[in-house]
């Protein structure tokens, strides 16, 4: 499978955050979803991937290419959408896109009057009288007109209204149709994710949880629910997150085939949603920072 991106060790530090080392992959033809809470450092992921900013370690390869030595022609065949976007707010639109098209070699006029019409974005409109939805549109619309390979996007459905969010997922289904193009994109809506992305990746506080086809994530991870009599010191260990009321249990375990064998069935096991992993992790790592028994 071809590798789009790679980063290999990647790590940057701020003061009180610190990401990485990080390792991931990007293949060719797919979508891979970025998922973690706010401030996790999925924006920073991205910078780096941009080189917006430097890493402190590690190496990052775009199209094979080292991110840093080969920047002009990577930029060339990538495609980004961020979260705010900064268009001049009192360009028009058309302005923007004439600004935007100088800085790409096959910038395709034909497909950006094409966006503009499925969108309904008026041409002679200034930035800053479009809706939130609409400005994000006219980023995608940029984004996507100079047959990008790999295209980056950072919260592209944040703040969106279900309408637009669901106009946005289609057309990311639509643009891998042919196999060539891949997409990444940040978001905290995991249930855009469990619509589109066939690769998941998430981090919490700097760190990969994990990077895993959307297929594999039921066999890595089971939520369990029983009765608290059933939990023991050694048993609540199986759980990442555990929560408990007076009339059981229900926990997030990394460890399905373990928990089989504790519980056997006297328990049910269901598929957790990619909501449930992110809250039970981050929860979870909460207590054991706080140094409570879980
Ligand atoms: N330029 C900077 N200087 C100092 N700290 C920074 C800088 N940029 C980011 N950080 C810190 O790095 C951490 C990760 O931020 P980042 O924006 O990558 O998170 P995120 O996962 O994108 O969050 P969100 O979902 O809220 O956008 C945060 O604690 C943030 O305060």
């Amino acid at each position: 499978m071809e590798e789009v991106a790679v980063l290999d060790q990647v790590s940057k530090a701020y003061p009180g955050f610190r990401l990485g080392p990080l390792s991931l992959t990007l293949r060719k033809g797919y979508i891979h979803g970025f998922i973690g809470a706010n401030g996790a450092g999925k924006t920073t992921t991205i910078k780096l991937m941009m080189n917006l900013i430097r890493p402190d370690a590690g190496r990052i390869q775009l199209f094979g290419l080292d991110h840093r030595a080969n920047e002009r022609e990577i930029k060339e065949r990538i495609g980004f959408v961020y979260a705010d976007n900064h268009l001049y707010d009192d360009l028009t639109v058309d302005q923007i896109k004439r600004i935007t098209s100088s800085f790409y070699r096959r910038w395709d006029e034909e497909a950006f009057q094409g966006y503009l019409n499925r969108f309904s974005l008026p041409p002679r409109k200034k930035i800053k009288h479009l809706s939130r939805g609409m400005k994000m549109k006219l980023a995608i619309a940029l984004a996507l007109s100079h047959h990008a390979e790999l295209i980056i996007m950072d919260e592209p459905t944040s703040g969106l209204d279900p309408v637009v969010r669901h106009e946005i997922l289609e057309l990311m289904a639509e643009l891998i149709q042919d196999g060539e193009k891949t997409i990444f994109f940040s978001t905290h809506i995991t249930s855009d994710l469990e619509q589109i992305a066939d690769y998941i990746t998430f981090i919490h506080d700097g760190r990969l949880c994990f990077s895993l086809t959307k297929e594999e994530i039921p066999d890595r991870f089971q939520v369990v629910k029983g009765g608290t009599e059933l939990l023991d010191a050694d048993k609540r260990k199986l759980f990442l997150g555990l929560r408990e009321t007076p009339y059981g249990f229900e926990g997030l375990t990394d460890d399905p085939e373990g928990a089989r064998a504790a519980f056997r069935d006297k328990v049910l096991y269901e598929a957790p949603s990619l909501e449930e992993i992110m809250v039970y992790t981050i929860k979870g790592d909460a207590r054991s920072a706080r140094g409570d028994v879980r």
